[in-house]
C-alpha cells in the first residue's frame, strides 16, 4: 500500500454512541435555503434549466444581481418551531440545514463577513431559532457548510500564482473560523455536511483538510463528518489512495443510491435525495419527474435494507414557507412512517439477499419483509439461512401462517394486505447458537 499522511485514519465503522445514534435515526431532511430562494430559478422572465441555487453561475443573471439579492431577504412567514413540527411528523431524526451554500451567504450573523443575515431586512440568525426548534422535538442538527464560497474575494478555484497562493491562504484561515464559530455559536449540533470541495485549490491540500477535520473533532468531541471534506496528500477524495474510506460515513450518494452491498464495501453511508430531478433550492418551476411519496418510501427502506441513512431534501421559498408538493410528501411519507417505521428506525440490512417483492430490513432477531411487489400467486417466497428458525409472522400486528415449502423456505401469504402502499410483514426469528 501506498505510505499516506493524510489518508484514511480509522479502518471499519465508528463503533461510539454518537455514530451508532446517528446510525440508528436512518431517516434525515435536507433544508437547501438561502438567497437563490429569492430568485427561485428564474429572471428577468426567464427560467433558468440548472439546480435554483446555481442560479448565479447562470449566464443570463448577472452576478452583480444576485450579490444584491441579500437586500430582499426578509422571510416574515418563517416559523422554525412549524419547520421542526412537520419533519418530526415526516418521521425525520435529524436534519442538515444550509449554513453556507456556494454563493457565500451566511445564515448565521458571522462576524468574518458582512455577507450575513445580519445585513439583510431580515438582521435577525437564522440558525439558532432553527437549531433550537429542532432540538426540542428530539431532532438532531447537522450543518452544511459549502467550502466554495463564490463571494469571498480569496476563495480560488486553483492557485494559478503566488498571489493566489496568499489569499487562499487566508481564505483557509476564514473557513476555520467560520466553522470554529458555528461550533460556539450553535453546541448541540452533531456535525457538519461538506459541500463544494471538488476545486483543485481544496483538493490538493490534503494535509490542510485531515488538520481540520482532527482540529474540529477535537473542539467539538464525537462530531460526525462525512468523506467529502478530505482529500489526501495525492488528491484522492473520498476514499484514500489505499482506497480506505475517509470521514466517518461515505457521502457521495448524490441523487443516486447504491444497488447491492458491495457498492458499500461494509461503510456506514448516506443518500441524499431530492423530490425533482435536480433542485435543491427554491425553483418556482419544477421540471422533469416528481418522485412520488411511494417512489421516496422505496428509496428509504431501500437505503435501510444496504444499512445506509437516507436524506430527503427540501427547498423553502423566499417568505419561508414550504411549496405544496414538499408538505403533501412530508405528510405522506410520515403517514407511512407511524405505522411502519419500526422497520427502518435502528435496522439495517438483513443478509438475505433482494427478493423480488421488496426489500428485507432486520433490527435483532425481527426481520421485517417490506413489500412493494405483490406477486400475481399472493405469496411471498422466503429462504432463511440454515440456524435460522421463523418463530412466528405477523402482518400489523396480525397473525399470519407460513407455508414451509422447502428446507427454511416459506410461502408468507399477502392476505387482505393493501395493495396501493408499501407494507411490513414481521418475522420473528431466532438464531442457532
Ligand atoms: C448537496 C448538493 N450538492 C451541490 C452540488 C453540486 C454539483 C456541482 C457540480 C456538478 C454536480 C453537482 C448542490 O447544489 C447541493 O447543495
Amino acid at each position: 500500500s501506498i505510505p499516506l499522511q493524510h489518508g484514511a485514519h480509522r479502518s471499519g465503522n465508528r463503533t461510539d454512541a454518537d455514530m451508532a445514534r446517528w446510525r440508528s435515526l436512518r431517516f434525515g431532511q435536507f433544508v437547501h435555503w438561502g438567497l437563490y430562494a429569492i430568485a427561485g430559478g428564474e429572471w428577468n422572465g426567464k427560467i433558468y434549466n440548472g439546480a435554483a441555487e446555481w442560479i448565479r453561475s447562470w449566464k443570463e443573471m448577472p452576478t452583480a444581481v444576485y450579490d444584491q439579492l441579500y437586500k430582499q431577504f426578509n422571510p416574515v412567514n418563517y416559523h422554525p418551531e412549524q419547520w421542526a413540527q412537520q419533519a418530526k411528523d415526516m418521521g425525520a431524526g435529524y436534519m442538515i440545514i444550509t449554513t453556507k451554500h456556494h454563493d457565500g451567504f451566511c445564515l448565521w450573523p458571522s462576524k468574518y463577513t458582512r455577507y450575513t443575515v445580519a445585513a439583510s431586512p431580515y438582521k435577525k440568525d437564522i440558525i439558532g431559532p432553527m437549531v433550537e426548534a429542532y432540538n426540542k422535538k428530539g431532532i438532531d442538527v447537522y450543518l452544511y457548510f459549502s467550502i466554495i464560497d463564490w463571494n469571498h474575494p480569496d476563495w480560488r478555484t486553483s492557485l494559478k500564482t503566488p498571489a493566489d497562493s496568499a489569499a487562499y491562504k487566508r481564505f483557509k484561515v476564514f473557513v476555520k473560523n467560520q466553522l470554529t464559530e458555528l461550533l460556539v455559536k450553535y453546541p448541540t449540533v452533531k456535525g457538519f455536511w461538506f459541500d463544494g470541495t471538488w476545486d483543485d485549490s481544496w483538493k490538493n491540500d490534503g494535509a490542510f483538510s485531515d488538520e481540520l477535520e482532527q482540529y474540529l473533532q477535537k473542539l467539538h468531541p464525537g462530531l460526525i463528518i462525512g468523506s467529502r471534506l478530505r482529500a489526501d496528500e495525492r488528491g484522492a477524495r473520498h476514499f484514500d489512495s489505499n482506497n480506505h474510506l475517509m470521514g466517518d460515513y461515505e457521502q457521495g450518494w448524490e441523487r443516486k443510491l447504491p444497488e447491492q452491498p458491495a457498492d458499500v464495501h461494509g461503510n456506514d453511508w448516506e443518500g441524499v435525495m431530492t423530490i425533482p430531478e435536480n433542485q435543491w433550492g427554491y425553483h418556482a418551476h419544477w421540471l422533469g419527474h416528481i418522485k412520488s411519496s411511494n417512489e421516496l418510501i422505496e428509496m428509504l427502506v431501500k437505503s435501510t435494507s444496504l444499512g445506509g441513512n437516507f436524506v430527503l431534501n427540501f427547498g423553502p421559498k423566499a417568505d419561508g414557507t414550504f411549496r405544496s408538493e414538499e408538505v403533501q410528501r412530508m405528510q405522506e411519507i410520515g403517514n407511512w412512517m407511524k405505522v411502519n417505521g419500526s422497520a427502518v428506525y435502528g435496522a439495517s440490512e438483513a443478509g438475505l439477499g433482494k427478493p423480488d417483492w421488496g426489500y428485507y430490513t432486520r433490527r435483532g432477531d425481527s426481520v421485517f419483509m417490506v413489500v412493494f411487489n405483490v406477486p400475481v400467486s399472493g405469496n411471498l417466497r422466503v429462504k432463511l439461512p440454515a440456524k435460522t428458525t421463523l418463530a412466528e409472522a405477523s402482518a400489523s400486528g396480525q397473525p399470519v401462517t407460513p407455508e414451509l415449502i422447502g428446507k427454511n423456505e416459506y410461502f408468507i401469504p399477502v392476505g387482505n394486505a393493501p395493495r396501493h402502499a408499501p407494507f411490513v410483514i414481521l418475522l420473528q426469528t431466532s438464531r442457532a447458537a
